[in-house]
């Protein structure tokens, strides 16, 4: 039998039409829209595909958003400027900063300078050590993506070995940390791979839970992959042939008993925990 595919598509439309609800539920209570600003500094093309499609989640379950374009030419402080202004904004309860930013800009000193309270990414330090302490105001979204996607489809998370390849700010290295948690939705035996492991594949085949975030196209090959193992394909490669996961998917396909499609699967997952982030940050900020 071939693997069952996790159906990202699907799950965030369902957890889109959950947050219809519960924004318009916040909304009669509160008097206040939630609202998102996204920053967009020059014209990388898959920067500009990724907010479009946000603004239109956005859209589906009520949730204000708003788009600050700046040109490739923007300085540190010019941006400096508009993240002062949105922090102080009333109306603004998340501020999203697309990455990459030009090399003219010290991105580290841009997600510091993003308030906390509105960081809806959890990239500034303060979150990402809450995060750590099992204490989060924010999930970073494409961590919780990952986890949401196992949980919602009853793929058991405690006692078992998750194999994360890829050790980013963003993804491995807080996903590891999210599932080696105590408590439901985690409780993982994690093992964190990368690019310096040495033989990866003996450990990616002790793997009940494959998660591979390295950013290179079929780098998981199917030999890699233990019988009935659960793949969870977190790679966006943009290539000749398409948008392409950072595993082999047909040749897994039948050595899996669950994997996510590329695309379909963690990218319109990511998104929607955008969304819950916003509204958490609105329910925090208004109450
Ligand atoms: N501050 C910041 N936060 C981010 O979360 C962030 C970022 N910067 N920079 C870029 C990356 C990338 N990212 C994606 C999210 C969803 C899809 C997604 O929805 N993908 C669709 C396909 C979309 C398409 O066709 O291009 C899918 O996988 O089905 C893709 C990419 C968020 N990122
Ligand atoms: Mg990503």
């Amino acid at each position: 039998m071939p693997a069952q595919l996790l159906d990202g598509n699907a799950l965030a439309r369902q957890i889109r039409s959950e947050l219809t609800t519960e924004v318009a539920e916040f909304i009669e209570n509160n008097g206040v829209v939630p609202a998102l600003a996204a920053v967009l500094v020059g014209g990388d093309p898959a920067s500009q595909v990724y907010v479009r499609n946000k603004r239109r989640d956005c859209e589906e379950v009520g949730i204000n958003s708003t788009l600050h374009r700046l040109p490739e030419t923007t300085t540190q402080d010019e941006l400096l400027n508009l993240i002062a202004r949105l922090n102080r904004d009333d109306a603004i309860h998340g501020i999203l900063v697309q990455l990459p930013l030009p090399p003219q800009i010290d991105s580290r000193a841009i997600l510091e300078a993003v308030s906390p309270n509105k960081d809806v990414d959890a990239f500034h330090p303060e979150n990402v050590g809450l995060v750590v302490q099992g204490q989060p105001r924010f999930l970073p979204c494409t961590p919780a993506a990952v986890q949401q996607i196992l949980v919602r489809n009853n793929v058991s998370i405690a006692g078992q070995h998750v194999v994360v390849v890829g050790r980013s700010d963003i993804v491995g290295k807080p996903l590891a940390i999210m599932l080696a948690q105590r408590g439901p939705g985690a409780d993982a035996t994690v093992t964190l791979c990368h690019s310096r492991t040495p033989d990866l594949g003996a450990f990616t085949r002790q793997a009940d839970i494959l998660v591979a975030a390295i950013g290179k196209p079929k780098f998981i090959t199917a030999d890699m992959i233990r019988p009935g193992a659960t793949v969870i394909d977190v790679g966006i490669n943009r290539t000749d042939a398409g948008l392409v996961g950072d595993v082999d998917f047909e040749a897994i396909l039948p050595v899996a008993s669950r994997i996510t499609p590329v695309p379909g699967g963690i990218g319109p997952l990511t998104r929607v925990m955008l969304l819950v982030n916003t509204l958490t940050a609105a329910r925090q900020l208004e109450m």
